[in-house]
């Protein structure tokens, strides 16, 4: 099977996955009521929850299962990747640790981004996922024009959660200023979404998303979705494989995302009935490219 049917079969196997996870739900419950500490049926809600985006819920079961199964390794690496820890290496996919921070920017500066893309609607290209984007270093004098409004502010909020991020989610500490970093914009109208894949390839170690969109919400789905990675697959030059399982995360309005650029991900598709370019949800993208 060549790699692109492999990715077109995990878009499709998340779909699959939701079925069989909705149908399953009700029966585990009840499987679950009737012996609360069946290592089995706990481990499986806590995958359920954690591949529907309900993560509250699955730490919490992974939580338990620690409680009673203290030397339980997956639940003990699934834990820490959605407190943003990394794990040592083991021959299996691994849940991609990731750090997600909401209500990041003040209000003021999160209207100067949906002020900042609508001026710039027109320079948005279409892509093929639906999704438009503007790369900023493609239009070197939009990003000037970026840096002088907003970007400097922006940065110096974003910077601080990235830095402190980086130490745990890639083992590295770093320093910004230095380091490049590959930016665009993204709009995503009715329908669109971003196919299953990996950003370490043109050199990125860390990825951040910014979200952000005006309220009230006028679109469902969009979630992103972390797809489980081999962690030796997390170097960028190695061939990467996927596990079966995912975390999806909902990003809500101003919130940021921060993971390792070499976990494959996706973002599912918006259903939405808005037409305007400015009711969208929006995402600013950075992969930093930084040296090991
Ligand atoms: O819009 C997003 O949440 C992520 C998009 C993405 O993965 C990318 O631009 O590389
Ligand atoms: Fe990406």
């Amino acid at each position: 099977m060549s790699q692109l049917d492999t990715l077109i079969e995990k878009m499709y196997s998340i779909d699959m996955m939701e079925k069989v996870n909705n149908r399953a739900y009700p029966l585990l419950q009840k499987r679950m009521q009737a012996n609360p500490d069946d290592l089995d049926t706990l481990y499986l809600i806590a995958e359920q929850h954690r591949m529907q985006g309900r993560l509250d819920e699955a730490k919490n079961h992974y939580k338990k299962i620690l409680e009673l199964f203290p030397m339980h390794r997956h639940a003990t690496i699934t834990l820490n990747a959605l407190c943003g820890r990394q794990s040592d290496q083991v021959q299996q996919p691994l849940p991609v640790p990731f750090i997600l921070r909401k209500a990041v920017l003040p209000l003021e500066l999160h209207s100067q981004f949906l002020e900042f893309t609508a001026t710039h609607s027109h320079q948005f290209q279409s892509m093929k996922g639906g999704n438009f984007q503007l790369s900023l270093n493609k239009h070197p004098e939009v990003q000037q024009r970026f840096l002088n409004s907003i970007g400097l502010e922006y940065q110096h909020q974003i910077f601080k959660i990235v830095e402190q991020a980086a130490e745990s989610l890639v083992g590295m500490s770093c320093d910004f200023r230095e380091a490049p970093i590959n930016y665009h914009f993204l709009n995503y109208p009715d329908q669109s979404g971003f196919g299953c894949h990996q950003d370490a390839k043109q050199g990125g170690v860390l990825n951040f998303t910014y979200c952000f969109y005006q309220e009230p919400k006028s679109f469902e789905g969009g979630e992103l979705v972390l797809h489980d990675t081999f962690y030796s697959a997390r170097d960028a030059y190695n061939d990467p494989k996927l596990g079966n399982n995912f975390t999806k995360v909902a990003l809500p309005n101003n919130s940021l995302i921060v993971f390792p650029s070499s976990c494959y991900h996706q973002v599912r598709p918006i259903q939405s009935e808005c037409t305007s370019f400015t009711q969208h949800r929006f995402s600013l993208v950075g992969v930093i490219k930084l040296k090991r």
